[in-house]
């Protein structure tokens, strides 16, 4: 049977910025009200999806959402026309407008958690949306993200759709970020892991000191249940306390995996032998790489600074496989030492190819934060929305459609000009034709 995982990468919504809004993650707060450039960070991130495709990879394209979050603002209290939403929520309260701007969508590795066919007790590929609640520019998105998936993954028979955890700290679930699957083929039920920062309940376990931990167990744990997986096919992983307290909010900025390897650095999980042993035992007779980093041969600050492990690593048609980096880790000496010798030694992955996402790295989202893996079988691929899949028409298309709405540059002033707002909602609404993915906007469904 032919096989398929494929990356549906966040499109860069149009108020791409730099606010500062995630604590613990320490490019975003460097980048605090840097300019950016909404159309060069939507025009990297396409081009990154055309360069799989044209590898011979199945790649998606997942729709950003509707920001400024005029809905949010009015529900905090800001009223009137929209423009006046927008002059007084920036005036009276920048940091919750700010937060209520972010294009933040685009990392889709927080999107969802999703579980493959081969794994669910009933068959059907699993999504359940993040509920993000650590912080509040991306507690805003699970519904639209619920949305926007179901439009996408739209037929019952193949495709199970959860809602998000509960609003609460106590289930913090930041989605496929935290979240592998080891398998021989992605048809094949395979081994998922689910790293955690915390445990909600038991205050009494360790925990990191200085930044969150953005998932707790009990979040982990829901989603398994929901997804219906099999307790021997399921590793719950605490995440090293001491990486969270170094820059690591997302076990992806320490850990990546791909069929039957897994990359990390030795830091990544707590009780690190007992980890590997237990993925070993579940993982069965079949070959297994761990392929462990040493803090000898790249320090942590290196991994967060260059993001050498939120690289992708993907299985070409071949059934080689080559790892997909940010340009950082051409750029820093240690790293691309490491990567030259990786590819060069028996290991797996054979090939690395760089990309330039430094619109997207300077708020610390890398390679793999910007897809959510999908593995599907075949048939499953077949009933996907076909219109969210790339190829040549729907690239051109896109690019397109980018060089009409979206601006060159965008500074914090730019965010309360009522313009923008009505550039955004007009681009958003093109993009769900060209999508074929109905209302999913609130500005769409006002009065529905
Ligand atoms: N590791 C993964 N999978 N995703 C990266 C997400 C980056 C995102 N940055 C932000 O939300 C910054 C927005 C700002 O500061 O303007 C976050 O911290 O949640």
């Amino acid at each position: 049977m032919k096989q398929f995982e494929v990356n549906f990468d966040g499109l860069v919504g149009p108020t791409h910025n730099y606010a500062g809004l995630s604590f613990g993650n320490v490019a975003s707060q460097s980048n605090a009200n840097a300019i950016s450039s909404p159309k060069q960070a939507a025009k990297q991130g396409l081009a990154k999806m055309k360069a799989l495709a044209d590898m011979g990879m199945t790649q998606g394209v997942l729709a950003p959402q509707e920001r400024p979050d005029i809905a949010t603002l009015r529900r905090l209290g800001f009223t009137g026309s929209d423009a006046r939403v927008l002059e007084n929520a920036a005036k009276q309260a920048r940091q919750v407008f700010l937060a209520c701007c972010s294009a933040s969508s685009m990392w889709t590795a927080n999107a969802a958690t999703v579980s493959p066919s081969a794994d669910t007790a009933d068959g059907r590929v699993h999504f359940t949306p993040a509920n993000l609640t650590n912080k509040f520019h991306r507690s805003l998105e699970p519904e639209v993200t619920g949305r926007i998936l179901q439009a996408t993954f739209a037929n019952e028979k193949y495709f199970a759709h959860h809602a998000h955890l509960p609003d609460n700290e106590h289930f913090g679930d930041e989605g496929a970020a935290n979240h592998t699957r080891l398998c021989s083929n992605y048809c094949h039920s395979g081994v998922e892991l689910f790293v955690y920062g915390r445990y909600a309940f038991d205050t009494t376990k360790p925990a990191p000191k200085r930044y969150p931990a953005r998932q707790t167990l009990e979040a982990s744990q829901a989603i398994a249940r929901l997804h219906g997986l099999d307790e021997d096919s399921v590793v719950f992983i605490q995440q090293n306390p001491d990486v969270i307290d170094q820059g690591v909010f997302h076990n992806d900025v320490i850990a990546v995996g791909n069929q039957n390897v897994l990359f990390f650095h030795e830091q990544a999980f707590y009780q690190k032998d007992a980890v590997l042993q237990e993925i070993r035992r579940k993982f069965g007779d079949h070959p297994l790489h761990f392929i462990e980093v040493s803090t000898d041969a790249v320090p942590v600050a290196d991994a967060v600074k260059t993001y050498l492990f939120n690289t992708q690593i993907i299985t070409l048609p071949d059934n080689s496989m080559a790892i997909i980096a940010p340009s950082e880790c051409e750029e820093n000496e240690n790293v691309h030492r490491y990567l030259s010798a990786l590819i060069a030694s028996d290991a797996p992955i054979k090939e690395v190819k760089y990309f330039d996402v430094k619109q997207s790295m300077r708020n610390g989202g890398g390679p793999a934060c910007l897809r959510l893996r999908v593995a599907l079988t075949e048939q499953e691929v077949a009933v996907v929305n076909p219109a969210t899949l790339i190829n040549d028409t729907q690239f051109a298309k896109l690019n397109r459609w980018v060089d009409k709405h979206y601006r060159d540059v965008l500074t914090e002033n730019d965010l309360r000009d009522p313009q923008l707002l009505i550039e955004s909602r007009t681009a958003l609404d093109e993009l769900t034709q060209l999508l074929k993915l109905g209302s999913v906007y609130p500005f769409q469904r006002q009065g529905s």
